[in-house]
């Protein structure tokens, strides 16, 4: 499959942003016009820097307002066309997107725009320029593809075609479907965006919110599925406007855009492999000429195998951990790291490269099959390895960096509770006696507000992880949104949290910058908090409040209400089952929180989530670890 992009999907000058297109990977670019508008470079210069970074310029646009208008107002376009075509030769550039008129148009009537796109057909003939028309969804009279194509067919003249983009045909809810009835020589362009659900005008919704294949709702494997059908073979282009790609790193976003090509690439050929068999078609001698690449494929993670947090000066996230009933396992033969251990759950403290850091997690370690096969696919789409240095007889481990920045290392599952790598702690990883802790249950990775979408596609498209239904959480410093992804059996947790930015600038007065936690399960929870208080743990605090509110909300048992209160644990419960659970204080960037899950219960206590928020935010602004409780 070919790729390209649009150069309005990116912050930068026009060379800023073709420099990151390359980098992340493309074989072409879409010129949005403004760009050249404002660039201090001639056509010509641009084109050899598009050689010289090897892209292809495969569409100029937008041209717009051309079809369906007077006698009069047809001169005056034909005139600019004209402008644009000798333009396009000196860029190197064969195809113009047409937008179907939404100012101009004062006839509506097909034969008008018909014979008018026909006769600018005749004029771009002669500069070797192939027209593209969209209907946009907000066009004036043409706001459907299937109309589109109509008068495609009616203008009948070989410079002529259709440009398809999924956002204007599934914005309207349109069928898809049609797109195979088309003539694949008919169609000369073909753009892509998903954007969120949003009950919002069209052109708004599209000018402001588009985001990259798999970042929204649109079923755009569906969309690609009925593209290769229809025998379509030229480039696949991104067009996303989007208000915060627009200001965020061009090479950033050029790289999370060619992850989401890449992945829809490789869903589609899945999904058209699946229909073939279904239709009883053999889904190896079916050719279609679009060749679909595809990836490695990964059974889901099975669970956490560690979590790791860096740290100068470790004293305080150590002495939690063993008030947790955590045991120090053993410290590395190498290196200052050392590694704790309760039931099925490790941490790994690490005091290498952390000089002046505060304590903050630093990496997550997932079971997967096949841990070479695991990182190479996550590396296809575009994840950074990470190398860190061993001795030539340890373990090695199969490392990518995540969006943002944690590391995560994909092992290899033992099922025995064991872990090949704890040797080099003098252990197999196992501690003694039964603690009550028996694993992580889930992380929580706060995320800044801009690259929230870039995380969540990456963590589904390379580790296989499901978003849940997304959550907003009130906090003092702001909503907080939380997206949980989840393995299907739940088994690998991560929730995702935008950090509002007044927590961002917390750091200035000394409060955590992106507070972050791991949750440890436990299968008492009421007896661990007991044993946690006796070591003299440090609870987040919970106010009084809460509690009344519970009563009222739950009716509960007057001894269970009385242990929840005196040990500052948080209650939940729905049709599946009940939820306890405890957060300790935060020490730099990081803390802990203890969950007991009965019956089914699948949640994370979201109810809660406001008062942890609100508690955590009162310690901060008081500036101690005792805040105001
Ligand atoms: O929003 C617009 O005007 C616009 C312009 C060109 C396109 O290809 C498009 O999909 C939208
Ligand atoms: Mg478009």
């Amino acid at each position: 499959m070919r790729t390209s992009i649009a150069t309005v999907c990116l912050s930068g000058t026009l060379e800023e942003k073709m420099r990151a297109c390359a980098a992340a990977g493309f074989d072409g670019i879409e010129i949005f016009e403004q760009d050249l508008l404002v660039s201090p470079h001639s056509p010509e210069d641009i084109r050899a820097l598009a050689a010289s970074l090897g892209l292809s310029l495969d569409l100029y646009q937008p041209f717009r307002d051309f079809e369906g208008v007077s006698e009069d107002l047809l001169e005056a376009n034909l005139y600019r066309a004209e402008a644009k075509f000798s333009l396009m030769n000196r860029l190197g550039a064969d195809t113009m997107l047409v937008c179907s008129n939404v100012a101009t148009a004062s006839i509506d009537d097909d034969g008008v725009a018909a014979s008018q796109l026909r006769r600018l057909g005749e004029v771009a003939a002669g500069y070797g320029i192939r027209l593209a028309y969209e209907a946009l969804a907000w066009g004036r009279y043409v706001n459907d593809y299937e109309h589109a194509q109509r008068i495609v067919d009616l203008a009948d003249h070989p410079n002529v075609g259709t440009c398809l983009d999924s956002f204007h045909i599934l914005s309207r809810g349109a069928d898809p479907s049609g797109i195979e009835k088309i003539p694949a020589e008919k169609i000369f362009f073909v753009q892509l965006a998903d954007a969120p659900e949003l009950s919002l005008d069209v052109l708004s919704w599209s000018r402001h919110y588009r985001v990259f294949p798999g970042e929204g709702a649109f079923d755009l494997t569906a969309f690609m599925v009925h593209l290769v059908r229809s025998g379509y073979n030229g480039p696949v282009s991104l067009e996303v406007f989007n208000d915060v790609f627009r200001q965020t790193s061009e090479d950033r976003t050029a790289v999370d855009a060619m992850r989401s090509l890449i992945w829809l690439e490789e869903r589609t050929s899945v999904r058209l492999a699946e229909q073939n068999q279904l239709s009883g078609n053999d889904a190896g001698s079916r050719r279609y000429p679009m060749d679909l690449a595809t990836l490695p494929a990964v059974a889901e993670p099975t669970g956490f195998n560690f979590a790791e947090v860096l740290a100068e000066d470790p004293g305080d996230v150590e002495g939690m951990l063993f008030q947790l009933g955590f045991s120090c396992v053993g410290t590395h033969r190498t290196k200052p790291v050392r590694l704790w251990s309760a039931g099925g759950a490790r941490v790994i403290i690490n005091q290498q490269q952390a000089r002046g850091l505060a304590p903050a997690i630093s990496a997550l370690g997932l079971d997967v099959q096949d841990p070479p096969a695991a990182a190479s696919r996550a590396v296809q789409l575009k994840a950074q390895p990470v190398s860190r240095r061993s001795q030539a007889d340890e373990a090695v481990l199969q490392a990518v960096s995540a969006p943002d920045s944690t590391e995560i290392f994909l092992c290899e599952a033992t099922g025995d509770g064991t872990v090949a790598w704890a040797e080099e702690f003098g252990s197999d990883g196992v501690v003694e006696g039964e603690p009550l802790i028996t694993h992580i249950d889930h992380i929580n990775l706060s995320q800044p507000w801009q690259h929230f979408d870039e995380a969540v596609l990456f963590y589904e498209s390379t580790l296989s992880l499901v978003p849940r239904a997304s959550q907003e959480v009130p906090s003092p410093m702001g909503l907080v949104r939380s997206q949980v992804m989840c393995s299907s059996d739940g088994a690998v947790r991560l929730a995702l949290n935008i950090a509002p930015m007044a927590l961002e600038q917390s750091g200035s007065h000394g409060g955590p910058e992106y507070p972050q936690h791991v949750a440890f399960g436990c299968s008492d929870v009421v007896a661990l908090a007991r044993q946690a208080r006796q070591r003299g743990l440090d609870f987040l605090p919970v106010p009084d409040n809460y509690y009344e509110d519970l009563q009222a909300r739950f009716r509960l048992d007057a001894a269970l209400l009385e242990n929840l209160q005196s040990l500052n644990l948080l209650y939940d419960r729905d049709e599946d089952g009940e939820f306890l659970h405890f957060y300790t204080a935060t020490v730099g960037n990081v803390f802990f929180e203890v969950v007991e899950r009965r019956s089914r219960y699948d949640g994370y206590g979201a109810p809660n989530a406001p008062v942890r928020l609100a508690s955590q935010y009162q310690r901060v602004r008081s500036g101690s670890r005792d805040g105001a409780s």
